[in-house]
């Protein structure tokens, strides 16, 4: 977990009420045996078992004891005792998790046979069998509860492990040799980190809980030290005559157990293992400046409703992440606007980090867990699924609603970049397609697998009957992704969203499956939104491009005036986009410097810090302005030297001179 984490868990009022009682906590376990220890052990014989006086406010113990400063006194202890605790069961829970991942396979079983029987035991009375073992005494309590709940943050250790030995970056450790205790530390724990913290804060809470159990009966802390188990086992003895002897201790156990799992909770919401959905903070809209300052007379648009054949309207969408912004919150998406028509086909292009999976997640409402999508508006093939003025999407209707997602379901499709891992590996691909048929409009299982044939051989599977009932990895990465486009064919889409659909594979197999989705949206008449990296492939689909920068639509304009782009940025990139006439003797072209970091986007103009145009005015946000028909541009300078030249007065612009091939792009 990183700092901009867990500042984030100390803002949610929960795991602020937590941290700060766990820190009242923590202060009184070091003061309270120094300040009042000696008033813990005092004996008065002149009041022996006493109920509440001015004296003693929680009453006194059979030997005259003050029940208060021993409540406070018992801090120390308590915790102590439930920290070594928690730290035994997390360090042999640790061991016990990562050893099937290191160990040879039949060791490995062994480890998971031997942690799934223990997991079998019920917690208490394991610890209770190892009270017994280890007896009676603080020093076998511990053990005791440390090992009982060791299987059960095992089993949670292997199956994170599970999840991330697979991964390709553990392989590649692997094959350069990284020995098996590196391998542990550096590539396998701080990837699994996150839950195990939570778990082992919530843990903590739970041998606070067992210990006080333990010690009251009479299995624990042994006389004369005390905890508040102890002391509440004494206390129970007496609860007719001083109720509150037996009630404080009780109290400190269920507060301090407390405050350690509402800063467990706290923590899972910031990290996301349960997370609840939240109203992001609105963006304060800078104003634009003002046209009459001659900075720019770029027109800024009147809010409009959305063409009457769109089939996606969004206005002000923002994708936010729990992190390091001035309010706690990134948004790798910031305020996207796009609309596309029916039978439209539109490209998404920009750097990597741009925003542009994340926008298209969005659209059909699959952003990660953690992320928090609100917008404007969000209208995808005929539904609106955001309830207005900067709306989080949250997980009441419709998001969860049955007709919603068979609305979507049916009319809306995605292709992925990989088709390898969007498809289920252990069922056939015939039978994938047919779930959608079955799913979505409860066809029968030879109608929806029929229906499957035909659609693999719409998109060109070769001997589909025969295909259809293969695994996906019999099939060719390109075939792959044909039969992805097909499961998007099952039903009748009007929006296919095709996220880098081509960035896994060969240039041969990545101009079939470009053409593939050209003949599909003449067939189908659906709009198609084509989102990559790469401005050449989105030019060769694509009427209309739109480029994304941090999180923002910086330009949109029709592809075939991409020679008239407006924006420096739009420039750059097709400047750094090699073709038969570059020069091959100078190094490829490249757009100088990055892209900001989510979390510190420069106010104004993002692209203003690699831009050569920039100036004061930059400054200021530009908005989305209309610099040519059918052409918008967010900037403050844009590149209308082109328009004048073809007699297009953009606007009341002032053109500049320069070229941005010649000077917002540097040579690497
Ligand atoms: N699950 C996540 N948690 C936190 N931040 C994320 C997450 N997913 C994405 N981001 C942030 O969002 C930014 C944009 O991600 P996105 O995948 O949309 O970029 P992209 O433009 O599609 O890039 P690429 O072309 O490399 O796929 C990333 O740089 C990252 O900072």
């Amino acid at each position: 977990m990183g700092r901009a984490q867990w500042r984030a868990a100390l803002r949610n009022p929960v795991g602020a009420v937590a941290a700060g009682l766990l820190v009242l906590l923590a202060i009184l376990a070091i003061v309270a045996p120094i300040l009042w220890g000696d008033a813990a052990e005092a004996t008065d014989p002149a009041a022996l078992s006493q109920g509440s006086t001015s004296d003693h406010p929680l009453g006194t113990d059979a030997l005259g004891r003050d029940i208060m400063f021993r409540v406070l006194v018992a801090t120390r202890y308590s915790l102590g005792l439930a920290l070594l605790a928690t730290a035994i069961c997390v360090v042999a829970g640790v061991i016990l998790g990562v050893l099937p991942a290191v160990l040879g396979r039949r060791s490995g079983r062994l480890v998971v046979a031997a942690v799934n029987l223990a997991v079998a035991f019920p917690a208490l009375l394991l610890a209770l069998f190892f009270a017994v073992i280890f007896g009676v005494g603080a020093r076998g309590a511990v053990l005791a509860i440390g090992l009982a709940g060791a299987p059960s943050f095992a089993r949670l250790v292997q199956t994170n492990v599970a999840a991330v030995s697979g991964r390709d970056f553990v392989a590649a450790a692997r094959v350069a040799g990284v020995g098996r205790f590196r391998l542990i530390v550096r590539h396998l724990l701080p990837n699994v980190g996150e839950p195990l913290v939570v778990n082992a804060t919530v843990l903590a809470g739970g041998a606070l809980l067992a210990f006080a159990g333990l010690s009251f009966l009479g299995l624990g802390v042994q006389p004369p030290a005390y905890d508040w188990g102890r002391l509440l086992g004494e206390g129970l003895d007496r609860i007719y005559i001083n109720p509150s002897a037996a009630l404080a201790p009780g109290v400190a156990v269920v507060i301090a157990g407390l405050a350690f799992t509402l800063l467990g909770e706290a923590i899972a919401q910031v990290v996301g293992i349960r997370t609840t959905r939240r109203i992001l903070p609105r963006r304060s809209a800078t104003p634009p400046a003002d046209p009459a300052d001659g900075a720019s007379t770029a027109t800024a648009p009147a809010p409009t409703e959305p063409a009457p054949d769109a089939v996606l309207a969004v206005e002000g969408l923002r994708v936010g992440f729990p992190g390091a912004g001035p309010d706690g919150w990134t948004y790798p998406v910031d305020g996207v606007d796009l609309t596309v028509r029916r039978g439209e086909t539109v490209g998404i292009v920009g750097e990597s980090g741009s925003g542009k999976s994340l926008t298209a997640l969005s659209l059909a409402r699959l952003a990660p867990e953690r992320a928090v999508v609100t917008a404007d508006r969000l209208d995808v093939v005929g539904l609106s699924l955001a309830g207005g003025d900067g709306d989080a999407l949250g997980d009441e209707p419709p998001r969860d609603d049955p007709a919603v997602r068979k609305h979507l379901g049916t009319r809306l499709a995605m292709v992925f970049q990989d088709p390898m891992t969007s498809f289920n590996p252990s069922m056939r691909v015939g039978w994938q397609l047919a779930e959608v048929a079955r799913v979505h409009e409860g066809q029968g299982r030879r109608a929806a697998l029929a229906r499957a044939i035909d659609r693999l051989r719409t998109v060109r599977v070769p001997a589909p009957q025969r295909r259809a009932h293969q695994y996906p990895h019999e099939y060719s990465g390109g075939m792959r992704q044909r039969a992805m486009v097909a499961m998007g064919l099952m039903s009748e889409p009007e929006l296919i969203i095709a996220d880098e659909p081509t960035t896994a594979l060969d240039v041969t197999v990545q101009r079939q499956v470009l053409r593939l989705l050209r003949e599909v949206q003449r067939e189908t008449g659906a709009a198609v939104v084509l989102i990559s990296h790469d401005i050449a492939v989105v030019a060769q689909l694509c009427q209309r491009i739109v480029v994304m920068y941090a999180g923002r639509v910086v330009e949109e304009l029709p592809a075939d005036r991409l020679d008239r782009a407006a924006h420096p940025y739009t420039r750059a990139l097709l400047g750094s986009v090699p073709d038969l006439t570059t020069d091959r003797e100078l190094p490829l072209a490249t757009v100088p410097g990055r892209p900001p970091d989510p979390a510190s986007r420069p106010a104004g103009c993002a692209f203003a810090p690699r831009c050569s145009f920039a100036d004061d005015v930059c400054r200021a946000d530009p908005r989305l302005a209309t610099v040519a028909p059918d052409q918008r541009a967010a900037c403050w300078h844009p590149r209308l030297d082109d328009q004048k030249q073809h007699g297009q007065e953009p606007h009341g612009q002032e053109p500049h001179g320069r070229q941005p091939h010649e000077e917002g792009v540097s040579r690497a």
